[in-house]
């Protein structure tokens, strides 16, 4: 008898031990973890050059403070914190601030220096812009560019499913951002799914929340301290093994399937008794042979594409820069297709400024 759980809410968390707040609150009420200092001025990042005393504190955005920014309203709300809409009182300028309390567990914390660390210093139009941040009164705030169209998820709550010229434009912004991150900065971003892929009225698609990132030194195998969905986890992380960048294509790949067939693909996979449970879902990952486009209802570009990213062994998948170049993407770029008008269709998503 299978247990009725739905996928969308299928979540882990690992235990972990809390530190007290003095272990990362220096006396003036400065958050600090590692090389990051953080308070009501901002962001500082100490060089790691030991040799330089004083230490050489590099200034990230100390010209905001948190009192330039007022609330609009709140637009979200995600496992670490509230996301407000955010106007900067002189400019005028829209952001997403999101907000983390800091009474929180210690692979939260990590995972949110993780973030400040990896998006601050973005130089990528397809991965969202850390502007700022501060720690003020017990709480770290991210001020973020702000995506007025919300995420791929509430996209497909839409639509249900997404077109092929559109779902290539969408795929080639995507990859852009996964080439940067895997190829320029050598992060592995670690939880690619619809919820962490934002989209603007102009039809930019920009990857987001580096809480869970690694920076790869080698090959990754340890353990993963992950919090959040399992749904697009590739089965060599699943099953505790090495894992690199190919992991992101998995889950990319599956996303992309997703928004094809209207559904989470490896729902097809089971039967007709409704969704997988938990542990039907890792044990199909891992044992079955991957889901793939069904080659009556896809061009043949698309269905290769799928199975150049939902292969289960890691080896076979493409690279995001490969991916780039697939048959796939380059059929639609001179087709002029506008991803602006996909999402301007359809109802403002909950984080639009009415
Ligand atoms: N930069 C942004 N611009 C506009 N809306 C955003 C932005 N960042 C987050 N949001 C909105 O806030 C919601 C919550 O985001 P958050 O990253 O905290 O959590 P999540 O990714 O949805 O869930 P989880 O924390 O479980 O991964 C998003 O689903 C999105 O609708």
């Amino acid at each position: 008898m299978k247990t009725k759980n739905p996928l969308g809410q299928l979540k882990l968390a690992v235990p972990c031990q809390e530190k007290p707040v003095t272990d990362f609150l220096t006396a003036s009420g400065t958050f600090q973890d590692g090389d990051l200092l953080l308070n009501k001025q901002g962001l500082r990042l100490i060089s790691e050059d030991s040799s330089s005393q004083p230490p050489d504190v590099k200034d990230v955005d100390a010209q905001f403070t948190m009192e330039d920014f007022e609330t609009v309203k709140i637009i979200g709300k995600g496992s670490g914190g509230v996301v407000q809409l955010v106007r900067h009182k002189f400019t005028g300028a829209l952001f997403a601030l999101k907000g983390i309390q800091m009474n929180i567990q210690e692979t939260v914390r990590k995972q949110i220096v993780q973030e400040i660390k990896i998006n601050q210093a973005s130089q990528c139009p397809h991965v969202v812009v850390c502007r700022h941040s501060f720690y003020h009164n017990g709480i770290i705030s991210l001020v973020l560019e702000y995506m007025d169209r919300g995420s791929l998820a509430d996209i497909i709550r839409q639509v249900n499913t997404i077109l092929e010229p559109y779902l290539a434009v969408l795929c080639k912004h995507v990859l852009k951002g996964l080439v940067y991150l895997h190829h320029e900065r050598r992060v592995i971003h670690r939880d690619i799914k619809p919820s962490n892929l934002l989209v603007n009225h102009k039809g930019e698609v920009k990857i987001t929340d580096f809480g869970v990132s690694a920076v790869l030194g080698s090959s990754m195998g340890q353990r993963d301290t992950f919090v959040g969905t399992y749904n697009y986890m590739a089965p060599e992380r699943i099953s505790g093994g090495s894992y690199d960048f190919k992991s992101d294509i998995w889950s990319l790949g599956l996303v992309i399937l997703e928004c094809a067939i209207g559904c989470f693909p490896y729902r097809q996979i089971g039967n007709d008794e409704g969704p997988l449970s938990f542990y039907e879902l890792l044990e199909s990952i891992v044992e079955e042979p991957p889901p793939s486009a069904p080659s009556d209802q896809f061009s043949p570009e698309f269905c290769s594409f799928i199975s150049s990213c939902i292969q289960k062994d890691p080896h076979h998948r493409m690279s995001s820069l490969e991916l780039l170049s697939h048959p796939f993407i380059k059929k639609f770029e001179d087709k002029d297709i506008d991803l602006g008008i996909l999402v301007n269709s359809l109802d403002p998503p909950v984080n639009f400024l009415d």
